[in-house]
């Protein structure tokens, strides 16, 4: 029974914070990913926070009405600064118009929610948004200079019953542009007709791209938690040359208090009343933005159109959470199990350590929240096939980074805003068998991927908790994302070299990749796991496959074990047994911790001649099972059996004797094993004898041959009594891989 190691346990030692991939950005995609966000500046656990230093800011500094947090104004003269100012008194415009149409939802009946080709809800807000932001950067801008990307498109309205709703449209948008003037803008000359909306809308055609400048817009972000009267936001960007160089998100029910970002906004309103808000202006709602660059990101207070609207607007910085520890952050995620799998990210953030309850909520005001210092991380695992889309990240992204956080993809990457075609990136290959079999379930449809990605993370991750729990070593999210990419792209390479070298594969010990053993044979991956805990109780898992790769049987026990090696050994225990079980005679066991692995090989190696110390009775192995016969039970060809059917492996010979192994293990592997399952009422017995085996490793004559022992160095035992059963086996032999030879 060769025993192979999957050395990457060692080989990725790791710690981390970070993961997924950009896939490419497509004119209006950014890959599937999962997002986590952290305070670059003040990385968990590890550096001390950096203040805000009022020196190096060269700004005004005025005292903020509320939690003590300065308001500053901008200067003027900055890159972008007209675009910026233009971007927010639209997304405030915007802000009020979203307002006005969500609480008629809220109030009024049905009939004001359509849906899309793809059965996601749209309003006329959604449109009516489009349209007023588009017109107003036109006629800030110029028609001719500007080049939009934006979710909605008009082919609903344009169809033959939808007169009223587009109507509904054009009178959303007029009432909106009466109170230009408020937020600094023109009110048209003329009231806009039908066909001067439809443009407005259809203006958003832009293809976006590597090259050049463009706005995102997303009129309405989480249409869903908007008719619902919760959360959305207003989201508008400005890329150029494929970076994100403005961002501002509307998010007009941004609540006062962060214990109310927890609730649904219906539950907040009644709260609202039933405690009166400290300042009427900051009561609900706020407008988010941050130019590139500037290392400072803002909010100012939602513009009610009473009055005119001041740039800045009471603006005051914003700053990411100085929140160092896991167990005290708070990580953010969609409310909607469709868009992000929340089972997977409560194992991701249970993995790392995050304590608390998941802060569920709609739309881009879970990147707010984040810039704000609410929450910690957010993180997002769309399902398989899903593409983001740019107008669903690229404000948030900014601000974020302004503030001093981090965004990436799920494998560390910036998010790409830059192509302008789908064009699917290859994810690394799998780091750990069974974190793939683990992780599988979590996707749907499989996309393998997906999956693999998934299993590296997953890997990753464990293996940094082991550091942190095992080692005490504390996490940095940086080395983490360096080490993560390192990893992954070992990975890469191994698996292009894999897939180059398909020839030879069988030949190569490719660490990375799941190796499907020789023709007829079957391959056991087994590991475990320790609870941090439960130092005394891990779980060991395995599964089998076929030469084909196919998944043939798992298994997984409890065991108590006092160390992570005895952890792994034990594994490797419940994987002899599982197989002696299954009566499989060529099977290889492949394990990823390589001591375990050399503990047991020299545990075979030297393990004393079986013939002295065996009771065997040279007697072909029978494995017939037993289990229905009260009066006869019997084990065959294995160790002792019990009333749980469970029995004695290993066989007789020399004893392991390995440290951390503790109590429970059988007198030893004498290199032949037998499964004894007898009792009076459960046992069963099967069994069989399977001959070990081994990879020469060392370089030299023998170099990768494979030695089996002779048949003729093993026996097996049965015995049979009233209400009981026992049986056994051993043997064994030298292996030397100097000579290339195997003998008893
Ligand atoms: N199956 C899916 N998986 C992931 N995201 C999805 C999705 N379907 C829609 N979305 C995106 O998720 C956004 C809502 O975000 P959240 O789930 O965080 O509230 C939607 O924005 P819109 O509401 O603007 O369409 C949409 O772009
Ligand atoms: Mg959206």
């Amino acid at each position: 029974m060769p025993l192979f190691s999957a050395s990457l346990a060692t080989r990725l030692p790791l710690a981390f914070w970070v993961q997924s991939r950009s896939n490419n950005f497509t004119r209006n995609y950014a890959g599937n990913s999962f997002f986590l966000f952290f305070d670059s500046k003040r990385s968990l656990g590890l550096t001390k926070p950096i203040n805000f230093s009022l020196s190096k800011c060269n700004q005004t500094r005025v005292c903020s009405p509320m939690e003590g947090q300065m308001v500053v104004t901008a200067p003027e003269t900055e890159e972008y600064s007209k675009e910026l100012e233009v971007a927010v008194r639209a997304v405030q415009m915007a802000c009020l118009l979203c307002q006005r149409v969500q609480e008629n939802l809220i109030t009024k009946t049905n009939g004001q929610v359509h849906s899309k080709d793809d059965n996601s809800p749209v309003t006329i807000a959604d449109w009516s948004v489009q349209a007023t932001v588009s017109w107003v950067l036109a006629e800030s801008f110029g028609s001719e200079n500007i080049a939009i990307v934006a979710e909605e498109d008009v082919q609903a309205l344009l169809k033959a019953n939808a007169a009223g709703l587009l109507e509904a449209v054009v009178n959303t948008v007029n009432n909106c542009l009466v109170e230009a003037p408020q937020f600094g803008f023109k009110t048209p000359l003329m009231s806009l007709g039908t066909l001067d909306v439809l443009e407005a809308i259809s203006r958003c055609n832009s293809t976006g791209g590597p090259v050049g400048r463009f706005w995102v817009l997303d009129p309405v972000d989480g249409t869903l938690g908007f008719v619902r009267g919760d959360q959305y936001a207003i989201a508008l960007a400005l890329i150029k040359d494929g970076e994100v160089v403005l961002g501002v998100l509307g998010c007009p029910n941004y609540p006062m208090r962060k214990e109310w970002l927890s609730y649904h906004n219906r539950y907040h309103r009644i709260i609202s009343k039933l405690s009166p808000p400290m300042s009427e202006s900051w009561e609900r709602g706020c407008v988010f933005y941050a130019r590139r660059g500037s290392g400072k990101a803002w909010m100012q207070p939602i513009h009610h159109g009473e009055e005119n609207l001041l740039w800045p607007n009471n603006a005051r910085q914003i700053q990411v959470s100085s929140i160092d520890d896991p167990a005290l952050a708070t990580f953010c995620e969609p409310v909607e199990k469709a868009n992000s799998s929340h089972s997977f990210t409560a194992g991701l953030a249970h993995s790392v350590g995050l304590r608390n309850q998941p802060l569920r909520v709609y739309s881009m005001v879970k990147y707010a929240a984040i810039g704000r210092g609410h929450a910690e991380v957010f993180m997002k695992f769309a399902r398989a096939g899903y593409k983001e889309k740019i107008w669903d990240h690229a404000a948030g992204v900014v601000i974020i980074q302004e503030a001093g956080g981090v965004v990436t993809d799920a494998g560390g990457h910036p998010l790409d805003f830059s192509k302008g075609e789908a064009a699917g990136r290859v994810f690394s290959s799998l780091c750990s068998t069974a974190s793939q079999i683990k992780m599988s379930g979590y996707f749907e449809n499989g996309d393998r991927d997906q999956v693999l990605l998934v299993a590296q993370i997953a890997w990753n991750i464990w293996k940094s908790r082991n550091n942190f729990v095992f080692n005490k070593t504390k996490v940095n999210p940086q080395h983490t994302i360096t080490s993560f990419l390192h990893a992954e792209m070992e990975c890469l390479k191994a698996f292009e070299l894999a897939r180059v070298q398909m020839d030879n594969l069988a030949n190569q010990e490719d660490l990375s990749t799941w190796r499907a053993p020789n023709k007829g044979r079957f391959k056991a991956n087994c590991d475990a796991a320790i609870p941090a805990s439960e130092l005394i109780r891990s779980i060991a898992a395995i599964v089998l496959r076929n030469w084909k790769g196919k998944i043939v049987d798992d298994l997984a026990k409890s065991v108590h074990v006092g160390t992570s090696i005895g952890g792994e050994l034990h594994a490797i225990r419940a994987a002899c047994e599982m197989l002696i079980c299954l009566g499989l005679e060529e099977v290889e066991v492949e394990s990823d911790s390589q001591q375990a692995i050399h503990l047991t090989s020299l545990s075979l190696a030297t393990r004393p001649d079986p013939s002295g110390s065996t009771q065997a009775q040279p007697k072909p192995s029978k494995h017939k099972a037993q289990n229905q016969n009260q009066n006869s039970h019997q084990g065959s060809g294995g160790g002792g059996g019990n009333d749980n059917g469970v029995g004695g492996f290993w066989g007789p010979g020399g004893g392991f004797n390995i440290p951390g192994m503790g109590s429970g293990w059988g007198p030893g592997v004498g290199g032949g094993y037998g499964a004894g399952y007898g009792g009076p009422y459960k046992g069963y017995s099967k069994g069989g004898v399977v001959r070990p085996s081994m990879v020469c490793k060392d370089k030299g004559p023998c170099y990768k041959k494979k030695l089996t022992c002779p048949a003729k160095c093993f026996t097996s035992y049965s015995h049979s009594g009233k209400n009981y059963g026992s049986g056994g086996g051993g043997g064994g032999c030298t292996m030397d891989c100097q000579k290339c030879l195997a003998y008893c």
